[in-house]
């Protein structure tokens, strides 16, 4: 089901102001610093495994016969994911934001969203969860059970002692590798040309990842709004900045 024609060229832009959805949140109410320190998250709650998780509390009825399946990981405030939801209505999308008062605004601006769209049920199936993703992936999510993984402008950590904190390295590229199904895609754009490398070649080092050709990224519609959906890639555009995306798929694990 296509529920794109009912949605006005400003929403699908994901451009909403407060004048086209009343009770939308403004930014300027929910700025934090850009960078947290991924280490220091002690009062994050998780589930215990994924089947302690209640999806029901993100998504309502609309979880019935579904599984979260695309996740937005450091989603900021959320750009792709609105451009995302009313694309792919039957696909949960959640995002993960580690920074408190970036997670409040994803969820006040898809709750004024849903709102404003109670009629049609548009953004329904996006929400966002406050959670560390370096740490706690497995423990939202199955074995297999993402086919879709997006990392958009990540923190760039650029000195060589932080190289750690990146949220592409070899062993979290593992970890991700588990919760993404057999032919999954990760998504991956930067500004940062070291941290496109860096990425590349953790990506193109690792057993169970190939990237994908350039026609292959041509015909997948998502690669072009990997761009400009965010807040951050709309300020590399306004700072002139170079932009470069790698996009790769899961390969199947290998024979034992
Ligand atoms: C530079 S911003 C990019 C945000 C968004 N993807 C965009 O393109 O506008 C990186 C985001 O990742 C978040 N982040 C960093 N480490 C994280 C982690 N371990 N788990 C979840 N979010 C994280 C930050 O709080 C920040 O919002």
């Amino acid at each position: 089901m296509d529920i794109t024609p009912a949605l006005t060229e400003m929403e699908l832009d994901h451009k909403p102001t407060c004048e086209t959805v009343p009770g939308l949140p403004q930014k300027k109410h929910y700025r934090q610093r850009a960078h947290s320190n991924p280490h220091s998250d002690h009062d994050i709650e998780y589930p215990l495994t994924p089947n302690h998780m209640d999806w029901t509390k993100y998504y309502g009825d609309y979880t019935k016969g579904r599984q979260v399946d695309f996740a937005d990981i450091g989603c900021g405030y959320g750009g792709l994911l609105m451009r995302l939801s009313p694309k792919y209505p039957d696909n949960l999308m959640i995002g993960m934001e580690i920074r408190v008062k970036v997670s409040d605004y994803v969820n006040e601006k898809i709750q004024a969203l849903r709102k404003h769209h109670a009629e049609a049920g548009h953004y329904r199936n996006v929400a966002v969860l406050r959670s560390n993703a370096m740490k706690y992936m497995p423990n939202y999510f199955h074995k297999g059970q993402l086919s879709k993984m997006f990392f958009l402008f990540p923190d760039p950590h650029f000195k060589n002692k932080k190289h750690k904190w990146r949220i592409i390295t070899p062993t979290l590229l593992s970890e991700y590798a588990y919760v993404l199904r057999e032919g999954g895609i990760i998504y991956t754009i930067t500004d940062v040309k070291d941290l496109h490398e860096w990425m590349v070649k953790h990506l193109s080092e690792h057993p169970l990842f190939e990237r994908l050709t350039e026609e292959e990224m041509k015909k997948d519609p998502i690669v072009e709004m990997l761009f400009e959906s965010t807040e951050e890639g709309q300020k590399v555009t306004r700072n002139d900045g170079g932009k470069w995306p790698a996009i790769f798929r899961r390969l199947p694990n290998p024979a034992l």
